[in-house]
């Protein structure tokens, strides 16, 4: 669970009660072994961790220095390299440069030993998509017979979307073929895009790659007969500590189940060793839970951890036994460019001072953060008769079909939208290019989402800012949040009353709007709500008839 000391499980001390003992009265001469005093003596517990997380590979969080060109990478296929190049990417990020060769070559070794499943903990925006998306395509490119050999889960449909495209665009000219799995086509049409039937062969695979969410997974392991992941060689995980944190439809027993129904997967030993190898794990995160209880959950297979530290001086010398692991165990690192800010205000005054930031910072992309959905449409109504023309302002939250939330990613992501406020539906992994500014309008209740909604913007290398909106009784429990963090220094951005005095007219006229347009809308609900009620007798009336008859 999420907590504000949700990684207190970690390294905190136990909660020894003091509890006041009286010391036994015996005879003189005799010495009390062990006498308990728990008053005195309060000893630290710290907690020993596998070394597989104490001694990680470190990731460099340095994006602007790229050491690794990509027309120097010889483990990957010049196929493969020129698609890269002709997308843009030059030079590997960090993330990639340690994890894409390791991959391969624990992939080019899987004939002697099964290869080792890995945790890979780097800041958003810092290229992990790409970190595993290669090196599957690389390695599945060699076979010829049909069969899924890697699924990969994702928290939400917007996030699978996203990485089915960079599937598709890496594995152009291959043979390997990807489906997307979410639940925005029916059901019916997935289970013809993953299997088909032969009067002889019965089921036959048609993909290699499955993209999904963990529910509609689900779904499709329950109910899609022929659905084959008996020669599954990769399991990848994103955002995995989202992933893991999701009980829906219990998706981490059915996959288990279906992956080895005799639970054979989960030790190593003679009899597994005479089977087929495991899927391969990948899991990866901005904020991957470094608690092996949690991750244990997943049963990995002598697990490697590739972790980016924070305050790190980015020496490459460095090296992991010489790092503190409270540099990185329960630790999330974000992005270089990221310059964070806060500024503190009444709830009077919150829309007009965020009004006045964005006109005074000439801010475009922006990304405005909201604590619900009702809180988004308001501030919405309001800022578009604040902005009229000046500014195009929408709202998105997962309330809305697909279609039109992938309308409305699409047209922030081109500038055709200048300011989206959404909900936290949008606050992990999605990469909108060039976002200039994030602002926490609705203060981030957990370090997590923080680091999220964060991480929309000071992507790939790009400087971005994000700005969290506090009141004054909310400033102690933030910085004890970005203290979490090693972050000491968030500086404030000060916006004066006497600032907003001009638009205090304005401001006053957007807000008299607003309540008409929510007044209109609760009218339209009220009545619909009342013709849903009219329209209910019939059925009272139907069921009250039925009910007779029986009793007669
Ligand atoms: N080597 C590279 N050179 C230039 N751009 C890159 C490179 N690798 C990835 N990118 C771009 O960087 C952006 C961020 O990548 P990606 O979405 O994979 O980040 P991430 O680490 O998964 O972030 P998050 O944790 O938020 O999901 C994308 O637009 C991607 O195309």
């Amino acid at each position: 669970m999420d907590s504000l000391t949700e990684n207190s499980d970690i390294k905190e001390e136990p909660d020894v009660k003091r509890m006041k003992i009286e010391t036994p009265t015996v005879g003189e001469g005799f010495t009390i072994l062990k006498a308990f005093n728990s008053v005195d003596k309060k000893s630290k517990v710290k907690r020993v961790l596998p070394r597989w997380l104490t001694t990680p590979q470190i990731i460099s969080v340095n994006l602007q220095n790229l050491e690794t060109k990509v027309s120097d990478l010889k483990q990957l296929d010049k196929s493969i390299r020129r698609l890269l190049i002709a997308n843009g990417v030059i030079s590997l990020f960090p993330v990639q440069a340690e994890v894409i060769p390791w991959l391969i070559e624990s992939n080019r070794q899987s004939d002697v030993m099964f290869p080792r499943d890995i945790c890979v903990s780097a800041p958003t925006g810092s290229g992990k998509t790409l970190a595993f998306v290669l090196p599957v395509i690389q390695i599945l490119k060699k076979h010829k017979v049909k069969k899924i050999r890697a699924l990969v889960i994702l928290p939400t449909q917007d996030l699978a979307r996203q990485v089915f495209a960079a599937f598709k665009t890496y594995s152009e000219g291959t043979t390997i073929d990807i489906c997307l799995i979410t639940g925005q086509h029916s059901f019916e049409v997935e289970q013809k895009q993953i299997r088909s039937k032969n009067e002889a062969f019965g089921y036959l695979t048609k993909v290699d790659v499955l993209v999904c969410t963990a529910g509609r997974l689900v779904d499709h392991l329950k109910l899609t007969e022929g659905l084959d992941l008996e020669f599954l060689e990769f399991l990848i995980i994103d955002e995995a500590d989202r992933v893991l944190e999701s009980v829906q439809n219990d998706w981490l027993y059915h996959l288990e189940k279906h992956i080895s129904p005799d639970g054979s997967s989960r030790t190593l030993n003679q009899f597994t060793l005479q089977k087929k190898r495991p899927p391969q794990k990948l899991l990866f995160s901005a904020t991957l839970s470094q608690d092996p209880e949690k991750l244990q959950q997943l049963s990995l297979f002598q697990p490697k951890l590739f972790t980016s530290i924070v305050d790190s001086a980015d020496d490459p010398t460095v090296k992991p036994e010489e790092v503190n692991s409270d540099k990185f165990i329960g630790k999330y690192t974000t992005p270089n460019e990221l310059t964070e800010r806060y500024i503190e205000t009444s709830i009077d005054l919150k829309p007009l001072v965020l009004f006045k930031f964005i006109k005074q910072e000439e801010l475009r992309k922006t990304l405005v953060f909201t604590h619900s959905v009702e809180s988004a449409h308001r501030l919405t109504i309001l800022l578009k008769t604040m902005f009229g023309k000046e500014r195009v302002v929408q709202e998105i939250s997962s309330q809305l079909q697909p279609k039109s939330r992938v309308a409305l990613i699409n047209e922030f992501s081109e500038g055709t939208l200048d300011i989206l406020i959404s909900t936290d539906s949008l606050a992990r992994g999605i990469d909108l290019p060039g976002v200039q500014c994030v602002i926490n309008y609705s203060a981030p209740k957990y370090l997590k989402s923080y680091i999220h909604r964060a991480g929309r913007t000071a992507r790939a290398g790009v400087q971005g800012l994000a700005v969290t909106f506090l009141h004054t009784s909310q400033l102690p429990k933030f910085k004890s949040l970005l203290k979490q963090a090693d972050k000491h220094n968030v500086e404030e951005i000060k916006i004066s009353e006497e600032d907003l005095e001009p638009l205090g007219e304005q401001y006053r006229k957007s807000l008299n709007e607003l309540k008409a347009v929510v007044d209109k809308e609760e009218k339209l609900d009220l009545q619909k709500i009342k013709s849903a009620k009219r329209s209910k007798p019939k059925f009272k009336r139907k069921k009250a008839d039925r009910v007779g008859k029986k009793a007669v």
